[in-house]
């Protein structure tokens, strides 16, 4: 019997890619709810109540909320949003960090958000290993395409083409710093510097490393090493060869949906320095991508079923 799955804001930014990646899956029923009614507090709560899965694409609030309304239900729930990223109860989505055998048996996911997704693939297997220390005062510096702030920022930056790049965070509490420090294992939270570009999809997260200020200087071809045997089994996260590095990593204006998410490692000629840098798709492994591998794994499916690599 298919599984009956429910997206709360079908809709919105990242509803509309889940529901684009679900085409052609005959193991999925799906439950949909008009214009009329998908802002519609009962027929979201019969929905979430008649779900076996839900994936929910909404604001915080919203999000909480349909928690509050599968109360006395027993739909399993994918939140993309960043309402219970380390909320007791939820299990971390990112299945590469916390294990599949978590999410498999998990009742409540929290997709992670897109800008952790890169900072922690490079980061915490690193930090695990003990090839990078928990207490050092960390930076990422990243930018993203449009869509990663949803309709919003879709209609900003689409509206005023004048538009060439847009520094924020300047208040330096970025909501997604609790997760980055809590999943890299940190004392500290890093000194986070997110930027937007007018592009409609992508993001490079790059984290710089002053290697002689670390402990024991670890070398970049260690970390390339220790990387790349963490991802080695994985079709989704992968590292690029050492040796090909590219002199340069772009991102394009139109660049087409892709799900994973692909490590670098840079070090300067003397050991001294190391850029490591993630690109990734802000609605791919960033959002919608991740809540179908998720979904996979829930289901006991591959994980990569549907995914675009
Ligand atoms: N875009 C991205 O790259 C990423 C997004 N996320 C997270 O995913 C979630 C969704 O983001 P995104 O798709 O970008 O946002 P959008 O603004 O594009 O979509 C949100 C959708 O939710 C709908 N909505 C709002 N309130 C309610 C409600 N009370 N009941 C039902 N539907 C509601 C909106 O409808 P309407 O427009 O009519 O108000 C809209 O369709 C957010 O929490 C976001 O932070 C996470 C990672 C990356
Ligand atoms: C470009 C842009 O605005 N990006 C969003 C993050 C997108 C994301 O990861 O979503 P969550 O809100 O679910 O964490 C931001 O910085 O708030």
């Amino acid at each position: 019997m298919a599984i009956r799955l429910f997206i709360d804001g079908a809709a919105g930014t990242t509803g509309l890619e889940i529901r684009e990646r679900l085409q052609g899956r005959s193991e999925f029923d799906l439950i949909v709810l008009d214009d009329a009614q998908r802002k519609d507090e009962t027929a979201r709560r019969d929905a979430l109540h008649a779900a076996d899965i839900a994936i929910l694409c909404l604001p915080d609030e919203a999000a909480k909320a349909a928690v509050t309304l599968a109360q006395g239900s027993d739909v399993r729930i994918i939140d993309a949003s960043s309402a219970h990223r380390v909320a007791q109860g939820w299990t971390y989505g990112f299945p590469e960090i916390v294990g599949h055998a978590a999410i498999a048996d998990a009742q409540f996911v929290s997709n992670p958000g897109c800008y952790p997704t890169g900072f922690l693939a490079l980061i915490a297997p690193l930090v695990r290993a003990g090839h990078l220390p928990t207490d050092f005062p960390y930076s990422v510096n990243a930018v993203s395409g449009y869509s990663g702030g949803g309709n919003a920022l879709i209609d900003r930056f689409e509206a005023d083409p004048t538009i060439a790049f847009r520094a924020y965070g300047l208040a330096l509490g970025h909501k997604h710093l609790t997760e980055m420090q809590a999943y890299a294992g940190l004392t500290h939270a890093p000194v986070f510097s997110p930027s937007v570009i007018p592009a409609h999809r992508g993001m490079l997260v790059d984290v710089p490393l002053p290697l002689t200020a670390l402990p024991g200087q670890p070398q970049p071809g260690a970390l390339h090493a220790a990387l790349a045997e963490f991802y080695g089994s994985s079709a989704v996260v992968t590292v690029a060869p050492e040796g090909e590095a590219p002199a340069e990593l772009l991102l394009h204006r139109s660049a087409a949906p892709w799900d994973g998410s692909a490590l670098h490692v840079f070090g300067s000629a003397d050991g001294s320095q190391a850029r490591l840098i993630a690109r990734l798709d802000n609605l791919g492994k960033g959002a919608s991508g991740a809540a179908i591998q998720n979904l996979n794994i829930m289901c006991g499916l591959p994980e990569t079923t549907g995914l675009r690599l």
